[in-house]
Order: C-alpha cells, then structure tokens, then sequence
C-alpha cells in the first residue's frame, strides 16, 4: 500500500523500555504458554491451525492491508474474491470441515457464501432425504448451486409460527406454489440472497387439503443456472446498507403464485403424500428448527475466540501503554529514572480487563459440553430417539443469548479500555464489533430465546416438585444439572453460604451451591407468581430472562468447575490435570470467573439470603486479591489463545508491541491523505484535487 505521508526520520522512541515491554511481561509468567495453547487447541487442530494459516497468510487474495479503508462495494468484491479463491482451495487441498472453519476463522471476512456453508448446507444435511441430498446436497457441496436459508421475513422474524409465505399443496400437478401474498411476507435479511445465491430454502406454511401445518423448509431455484436473472414471478434485491456485516449482500425476495415440485419440500421428517396430499407426522413436532438448534450451538462455541480476540488486543495495548506517574508507587528503571505506570497497572484496568479474559476460558470449557452434547443427540436421534432434544434446546437457546450478549458487552469494554486509539479502526475493534453483533439477534433475538430456556426450568420444577417423592428424580441429578440443583433447593431452602474469610470464596463447592441455590430461588419464585399469583407471562418476562441467565451463568460455572476436578477422557483436559502449573493458574482464572459473575450480580444472591451483606463485602475483597494474583500472567494467558496478528488486524494488539510505529504507518496510508481537500472561507467552496 502506499503512504501519502512522509514520516520525519528523526524521531527517538519515547519511551526507552517501549519495544521490551511485552517481552518483560512474558518473563512473568508462571505457567509454560506453548502448553496451554496445546490445551486450547489439542495437538490435531493445532498443526491445522498452522498449516491453514500459512496457506491463508500467504495467499495475496487474502491480503487485508486495505481493509479499514473499503467502501461497502469494494467490501462485497473483496468478499466475493475470497469467496472464489477459498473455494478454489477446498478443492486444491481437500479441506473438510475442520481446515474450513480455521480458514473462515483467520479470514475473518463474512462473505455470500456464508450462509450457503452455515445455514442452507446443514439443513440440506439435517432435513433432506437420501434422494433429496443427491439431488441438491451433491451441487451445493461442490458450489455448483449456491444456497441460502430464507426464513425471516420483513413483518417477522421472532415469530416463526407467524411466516406469511404459503406453500399449498396442488394435487394435480403434485407441486406446490411458493406464494408472498403481503408486503410483510417478503423474506428479508436473507444473506447472501442479494447478489448471489441461485437457490434458497425457503421456510413457509406448509397448506394441504386447506389444513395449515405450519412453517417448513422448501428448496426453491431462484435465479437462473445461466443468466443469474431472477427466474420469473420472483423479485430479489439486497436490502442496503447496514451497522456492520457489509461484506455480504442481505436481501429480500417476494414470490408470486411460483410453482416448485413436491420433491423440494425437504422431508426427511414430514412429508406430503402425492395425490391426496395426506400430511405424514414428524417424530417430534420442531425438527424443522433443527438448523437454528445447531447454528446456535455452533456460535455457543465461537464465542471463546470472540472474547479471546477482544481481550488480546486490550491486554497488550494496556502493557505497552504508559500513563501518568504512580506517585504512592512510582515505577523505576534500572538506572533508577522513574517512568510512567503500565495502565495495567492500574486496578480499574485490570477489573475491567481481566474478567474478559476469564470469560474467554470458561466459554472454552462450556463449548466442550455443548459438543459433547450435540454429538450425543445426534447419534440417539439417528436411531430415532428424541428424548434429548428439549434439554438440547433449552441449553443452546440460554447459552446463545448469555454468551453473545457476553462477548459483545466486552468487546466493548475492551475497546473503551484502549482510551481514544480504541475508537481508531486501526484498533481492530471496529469492523470486529460491527460484525459481530448481530449474534445477539440473529438465530434468535437473545431475550427472546430466554423465554425458551426458562419455560424448560419452569416446566422441569413443576414436574420435580408435583412429585410426591422428589428423590424419585435423584437418579437423573448426575446427567440433569436442573434437576440437581432443584433437588437441592426442596432439602435446603434456606441454605446458608459459609464463607468467614475471603479466601473461603475460592472453595468451589461454595460457589457450586451459590450458584444453585440462586437459581432455584429465582424458579421458585417464578413458579409461585404464575402459578399461585396467577400473574401473566409477559409481566414476568423480566424475571424469565433473570432465570434463563442464572441457569446458563450456573452451566457455565460447572463445567469450568468440573473441568478442573474431574478426570476425563479429554486429551485437553488430561494436559491440564497433569501440569501444576497451568491448574495453578487455571484455577486462578476460574476463581475470578465465578466470583466477578457473582459479584456483578449480587443482588440476587443477597434477595435469596444465601450471602449476607458482610459476606458480599469479603467476595469483592476476594477478586481483588484475585486480580493481583492473575496480574503477573495477564499478557501470557492472551498470547495462550494465539490469535494471529492477521487475524487480529490491530495496532494495539500486535504481538511485538509496536503500537505507535503502526499507528502512524497506517495513518499515512489513509487514502485522504493522498488527496488535497482545501476550503476556501472567501467564496465558500471546497477545492479537490488528486494530487499525484
Ligand atoms: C461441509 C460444509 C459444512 C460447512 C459448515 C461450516 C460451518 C460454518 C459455521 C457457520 C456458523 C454460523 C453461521 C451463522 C450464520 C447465521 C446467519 C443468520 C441466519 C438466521 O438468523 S436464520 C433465522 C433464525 N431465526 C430464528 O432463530 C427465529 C427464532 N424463533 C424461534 O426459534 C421460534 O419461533 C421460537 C421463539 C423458539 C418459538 O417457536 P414456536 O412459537 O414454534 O414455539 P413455542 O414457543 O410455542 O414452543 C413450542 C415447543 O417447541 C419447543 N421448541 C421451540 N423451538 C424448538 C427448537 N428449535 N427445537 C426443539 N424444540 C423447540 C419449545 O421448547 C416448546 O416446547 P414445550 O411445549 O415447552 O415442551
Ligand atoms: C446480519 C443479519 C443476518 C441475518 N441473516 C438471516 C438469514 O440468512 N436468514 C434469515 O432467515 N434471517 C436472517 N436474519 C434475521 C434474524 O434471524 C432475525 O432478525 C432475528 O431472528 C430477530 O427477529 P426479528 O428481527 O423479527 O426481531 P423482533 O422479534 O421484531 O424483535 C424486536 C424486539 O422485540 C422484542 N420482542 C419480540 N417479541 C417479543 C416477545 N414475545 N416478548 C418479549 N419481547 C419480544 C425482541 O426482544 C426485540 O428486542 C439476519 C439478521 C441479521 C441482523
């Protein structure tokens, strides 16, 4: 790229130790960083890791050095040469899944294809018959078709049951016809729709005989194979500009009485029987939200990197910036001059900071279970066992709402913990945070989905308490986090936490059963208002959010706690069980974790009078001697997660710490700097010209 600016040679570093700064700091560390990263990644992934990101780095499609500089149509260009070259190396290298995820990973740039791989793929997988997947599966994963997954539409999105696109059954054809009949019925948001998908599954009410069965997914060609016109009676447009994700052409699409073969609809667990339009039952009523119920599970286990990226770059940032001069303890060089303070040295930094990267670990070991999970209901489902669908939904809804609203709320302190180069897009937080954010909202909005959790806490309280021997559930409390802590609750209610000293706050069973017993509590409570109260659903929403978060801040809690404790199978976790010294500094994390989650909802545990007042003082005093114990590993444990300086596309970030040099490098190649832009106060007129 070029610079339009000449950078004076003359200048000195300011700051005589500035280039060592992140290289004293790793000399703290008490842990042996490259095993820990082994932790995070298992020996597999991380040779992947490798070989994938020296293809991608050294790819010059892939080059990002203009990024922050691109308008939305070089944007959706650049997407779209990634798209095809990415494409090209699939094939070259034969890259399933795995190698796929780490190159989208490093790439970092959602792109048309997006949904084609995410969304319209998968439920081609999940909900497509044996002739259905040949059919378009076979294309798709070729990129011969490219799909997308039309489910929202302009009036709804949240209200799945509300769609407006019908598909009626025409028995004398044995097609049905994809039909818009308002204006709200418009799919919307649709991504990769508007530019370039030529197919997409299209949810609709599913209409035979008169009888509506609700929404469910059809494949529908929308463009044609040669011409990529729309095909006739569909009208398609990319919906504009947006607050991020402007890489990736969203867009909308109207149907007009279009015509499609039975075949199309996907019917792996429904069908329509030909001629008489007879509607063949599902095993259970929801698997055509089966996409969302992985999709959800699938950013559950994207967040750890989210929070892993945002805090890298604020940590290091803040060891390499200096500001003002400690006067109670001023920091001194060897030769004795005193310098300004790290501001991670500051305590407010490191409140602000270090529950981040705590955060990043504990999603780590919850996105374990929620593999684990899916996986396990995968193979019962596949021998036709259902039973745990429900849990599954339930987790993945709550975990997908507390994770995304997690990672954005933080990536946002992180930035704001950068001071004004934070606001710079040379920060790396900008396009990041932008794209990003709409995990909080897409695959469902996250206060809606924690109505999904909390009406399965309520519904599994009332079924333990209507019992009339609870203990009859005990058997199930292993496998059942909810069933546990309820159970718990009934012998226990007013249980009382026994903490006397601050340190007794790091005991995990006290936390374990703080956690529990808030929970319970709030259930408890909740059931008696509807239940006893007779209060309404939407006057209680606030307290069902409350619910859903306790019960997913608990899950999180527990398997961080568990993964510490007990032993596993994991290769991972075996890494961890045996090196003292990453437990000693795992469970450090862990402690700062489960108290600063306490401690920032501490009312709840004050309301169910588990914690008495005293009590709540001494936790606080406990994260603080927790951030001073954390502090000397601070820049290690981020440079653990190995987030790629390409990837990171950070001045403040970068592993060398070369924060102002790359400030100003990057600043000289803004291209207004290449430009003379005068005004003229006498006759009011701007006067620009190119200047080369
Ligand atoms: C080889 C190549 C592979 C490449 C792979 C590459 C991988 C790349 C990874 C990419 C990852 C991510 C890409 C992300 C791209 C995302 C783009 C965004 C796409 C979208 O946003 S699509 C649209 C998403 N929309 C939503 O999520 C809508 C949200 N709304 C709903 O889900 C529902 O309407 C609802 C809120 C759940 C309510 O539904 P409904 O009214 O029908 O149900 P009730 O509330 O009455 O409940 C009835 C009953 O059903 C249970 N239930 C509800 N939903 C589900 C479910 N999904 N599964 C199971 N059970 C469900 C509910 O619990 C009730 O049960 P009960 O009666 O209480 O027992
Ligand atoms: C970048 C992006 C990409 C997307 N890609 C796709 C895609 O490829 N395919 C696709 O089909 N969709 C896509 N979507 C759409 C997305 O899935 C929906 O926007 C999302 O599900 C939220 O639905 P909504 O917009 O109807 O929100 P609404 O339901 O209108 O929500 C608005 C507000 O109302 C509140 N609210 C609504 N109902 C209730 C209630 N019952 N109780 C309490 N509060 C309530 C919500 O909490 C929210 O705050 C995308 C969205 C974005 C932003």
């Amino acid at each position: 790229m070029v610079s339009y600016v000449k950078i004076p040679s003359h200048l000195k570093p300011s700051d005589p130790q500035g280039p060592d700064l992140l290289t004293q700091e790793r000399n703290l560390a008490s842990f042996d960083v490259k095993e820990l990263t082994l932790v995070l990644y298992g020996i597999k992934d991380l040779e992947r890791y490798h070989t994938i990101l020296k293809i991608i780095e050294n790819d010059p499609v892939f080059d990002k050095s203009n990024i922050y500089f691109m308008g939305r149509n070089e944007l959706f260009e650049h997407a779209i040469k990634k798209e095809k070259r990415l494409v090209q190396l699939i094939r070259e290298n034969k890259w399933k899944v795995e190698e796929l995820q780490f190159a989208e990973w490093f790439l970092d740039m959602p792109g048309p294809f997006g949904a084609h791989r995410g969304m319209f793929i998968p439920t081609l997988i999940g909900q497509g018959t044996k002739e259905q997947k040949e059919k378009f599966l076979v294309p798709a994963l070729n990129y011969q078709i490219i799909g997308c997954y039309a489910q929202t539409e302009l009036g709804h999105g949240s209200n799945v049951k509300g769609l407006e696109t019908t598909a009626i059954y025409i028995p004398e054809t044995d097609e049905f016809e994809i039909h818009s009949p308002y204006l709200t019925a418009s799919k919307w948001w649709v991504g990769g729709l508007g530019k370039t998908a030529n197919h997409a599954i299209v949810m609709a009410q599913l209409i035979s005989n008169g009888k509506n069965y609700g929404p469910h997914p059809f494949v529908v060609q929308i463009r044609d194979m040669k011409t990529h016109l729309p095909l006739p009676s569909i009208t398609i447009g990319d919906i504009g500009p947006k607050f991020g994700f402007n890489s990736t052409d969203n867009g909308f699409i109207l149907f007009e009485h279009v015509r499609i073969p039975r075949f199309n609809m996907l019917s792996k667990f429904s069908q329509i029987k030909k001629g008489t339009g007879e509607y063949i039952n599902p095993p259970n009523q929801k698997l055509s939200y089966g996409t969302m119920v992985l999709v959800r599970a699938i950013i559950i286990s994207g967040v750890r990197v989210t929070l892993a990226r945002a805090a890298t770059i604020a940590i290091r940032y803040s060891a390499v910036r200096r500001q003002f001069i400690d006067k109670d303890e001023p920091k001194k060089l060897e030769d004795g001059s005193i310098v300004e303070t790290s501001i991670l040295d500051y305590t407010m930094q490191q409140y602000r900071l270090f529950p981040v990267i705590a955060q990043s670990y504990a999603c780590f070991f919850t996105a374990k279970m929620m593999v684990n999970l899916y996986t396990e209901y995968t193979k019962q489902s596949s021998s036709g066992d259902y039973s745990l669908l429900a849990d599954l939904h339930a987790s993945s809804s709550g975990l997908k709402s507390l994770t995304t609203t997690m990672a954005v709320d933080s990536i946002e302190d992180c930035r704001r913990a950068c001071g004004g180069h934070g606001y710079s897009s040379f920060s790396g937080f900008v396009k990041f945070y932008q794209d990003y954010l709409p995990n909080t909202t897409w695959e469902g909005d996250n206060y809606i989905l924690t109505h999904q959790t909390a009406r399965y806490l309520l519904k599994t309280f009332r079924q333990v308490t209507s019992h009339k021997n609870p203990e009859i559930y005990a058997s199930q409390s292993n496998k059942n986090p909810t069933i546990s802590y309820i159970l718990q609750y009934l012998n226990e209610p007013n249980q009382k936490c026994t903490a006397i000293t601050p340190s007794d706050f790091n005991n995990h069973e006290i936390q374990l059963r703080a956690f529990k017993h808030r929970v319970a509590f709030l259930i408890a409570n909740v059931v008696d208002q509807i239940d006893n109260q007779k209060k309404s659903w939407n006057s209680m929403l606030v307290e069902i959010n409350r619910i859903s978060r306790a019960h997913c801040q608990y899950l999180l809690v527990q398997n961080f706690i568990t993964a510490l404790h007990q032993p596993s199978e994991d290769e991972s976790l075996r890494m961890l069980h045996n090196s003292p010294a990453l437990k000693e500094v795992m469970t450090s994390i862990c402690n700062l974790f489960v108290l600063h989650t306490m401690e920032k909802d501490i009312g709840d545990f004050l309301e169910s009078e588990y914690l008495t007042t005293p009590q709540a003082r001494l936790l606080r005093i406990q994260v603080y001697n927790l951030l001073k114990e954390i502090r000397p590993n601070a820049v290690s444990l981020v440079d653990a997660f190995l987030i790629p300086d390409s990837l990171l596309c950070s001045a403040l970030g970068r592993y060398d710490g070369k924060v102002y040099e790359t400030m100003i490098d990057w600043a000289s190649k803004e291209p207004l700097n290449g430009m003379t832009l005068d005004f003229n106060p006498n006759n009011d007129t701007f006067i620009r010209k190119a200047k080369l």
